[in-house]
């Protein structure tokens, strides 16, 4: 007898994508604590980068004209007027036959359009003998020409790297609008499971899904908010997730999904959610049992409580709509790599198979790691997901997959 009224992977998410509706809301941060987030906003520059045409190279600013024809057998000399100082603007200009001193960074005074490097002059007696020839624009980089005033910067929905940030600070900008951080709360259930410093006893299980939950949740940009663990019980659980609904946006049970006579997840979403439970069980491995329903406005899912079924339905599942209300648009990195092997799976069910990359004579392959959805160590040695379609049989060796990565 089959417990679950199984839907496919897409019915689900159509399902979820109707009732999920995320008002994204915005926030001004500093630059400085932006790291990850995502922009609410274009970025234009105020101003150029750089603000002025600098050198790039330490030497001699001149005209490049002057130094048409020279080499080491024909130097060309020219007369040394001055000297540009870092941080400053010139006092000096530069006409025909003339140089000034300069360094890396420093502006260039009028009437120069390109530098020699000083390895090849030589100073003698204020006169600057040149003996190699530059053209006008070498060894420069014009004001702008990194960003020009009034550009786009950075696009809407852009999740801030560090470079992005670098950027912002290269033009003084000194705040950001974002999207607001996403909280999502955990509720670990399970009376044999305990907390990471308890003492072990024969017969118990330490938590593993809050903290694998919790990492994953971080690492999208989202906040976890993380209760105590929760006995296989309705009240306690009903109790918790009362306790939840007005902290978060987001509610995820882990375990107690399945049909066993300690599963008591079913039983209180189908109380508590507005139309009972819209989902329990997806043609998906691992993570059969998965449940999904609202709390009116909140998502709230019963995720499989293995270890690995609990990792592979939140980034299949849950993130995709979390990220959505983050305004992340998708940042999965995709490769493709060789199967290795022929490996059958069961039509009418979508696998995620966990594999390692490996690289063999110029092609990468791409291993399956082999063990059950309770093994975390599944996916320690794995580095990324594989899926196997509803319609497919299998893989073949030789096949060529795309393998989604884990960050
Ligand atoms: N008769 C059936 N039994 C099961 C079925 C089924 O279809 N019929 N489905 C199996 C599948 S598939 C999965 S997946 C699990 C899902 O079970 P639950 O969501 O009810 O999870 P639990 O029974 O609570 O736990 C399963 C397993 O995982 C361990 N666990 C739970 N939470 C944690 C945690 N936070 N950290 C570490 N380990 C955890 C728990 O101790 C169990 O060993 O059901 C199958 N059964
Ligand atoms: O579907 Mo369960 O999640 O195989 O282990």
């Amino acid at each position: 007898m089959d417990f679950f009224n199984l839907i496919t992977s897409i019915e689900a998410h159509k399902i979820i994508q109707k009732k999920i509706g995320i008002y994204k809301a915005k926030e001004n941060i500093d630059v400085t604590e932006s790291l990850n987030r995502v922009l609410a906003e274009d970025v234009m520059a105020p101003e150029d980068l750089p603000a002025f045409t600098k050198s790039i190279m330490d030497g001699y600013a001149l005209q490049g004209q002057d130094t048409f024809g020279v080499s080491e057998e024909k130097p060309q000399s020219l007369e040394l007027i001055g000297k540009v100082e870092m941080g400053k603007e010139p006092t000096v200009t530069i006409e025909s036959g003339q140089a000034a001193n300069i360094s890396t960074g420093g502006m260039m005074p009028s009437g120069a359009n390109a530098v020699i490097m000083v390895e090849d002059t030589e100073l003698k007696d204020n006169r600057v003998k040149i003996y190699s020839s530059v053209s006008p624009g070498e060894n420069i980089i014009y004001k702008g020409s990194d960003i020009e005033a009034g550009q786009r910067v950075l696009p809407k929905n852009h999740q801030l790297r560090s470079q992005d940030i670098g950027a912002l600070a290269g033009l003084g900008i000194k705040q950001v609008e974002v999207y607001k951080k996403l909280k999502v709360g955990i509720i670990s259930t399970g009376d044999e499971l305990i907390r990471l410093d308890e003492k072990l006893k024969l017969g118990q299980t330490r938590d593993i899904n809050t903290y694998s939950l919790s990492s994953l949740i971080e690492q999208i940009g989202a906040v976890p908010v993380t209760t105590r663990i929760i006995k296989d019980d309705y009240q306690s659980l009903k109790a918790a997730i009362e306790k939840l609904r007005n902290e978060v946006d987001f509610i995820l049970i882990s375990g107690g999904s399945s049909v066993g006579t300690r599963d008591v997840t079913y039983e209180v979403l189908d109380e508590l959610g507005s139309n009972g439970v819209l989902i329990h069980g997806v043609a998906v491995k691992p993570g059969k049992p998965t449940i999904f329903t609202m709390l009116e406005d909140t998502p709230i899912y019963g995720l499989p409580g293995h270890p690995v079924s609990v990792m592979v339905i939140f980034k299949k599942f849950v993130a995709p709509y979390i990220e959505e209300g983050l305004g992340i648009i998708d940042d999965k990195i995709k490769v493709k790599a060789k199967f290795n092997q022929n490996l059958s799976s069961a039509p009418g069910r979508e696998d995620y198979l966990r594999v390692k990359l490996k690289e063999k004579d110029g092609n990468l392959l791409a291993i399956p790691v082999r063990g059950g959805s309770s093994l975390i160590m599944t996916m320690v040695e794995a580095d990324g997901l594989v899926k196997i379609p509803l319609s497919r049989e299998g893989l073949s060796v030789g096949e060529v997959v795309e393998v989604e990565l884990f960050k």
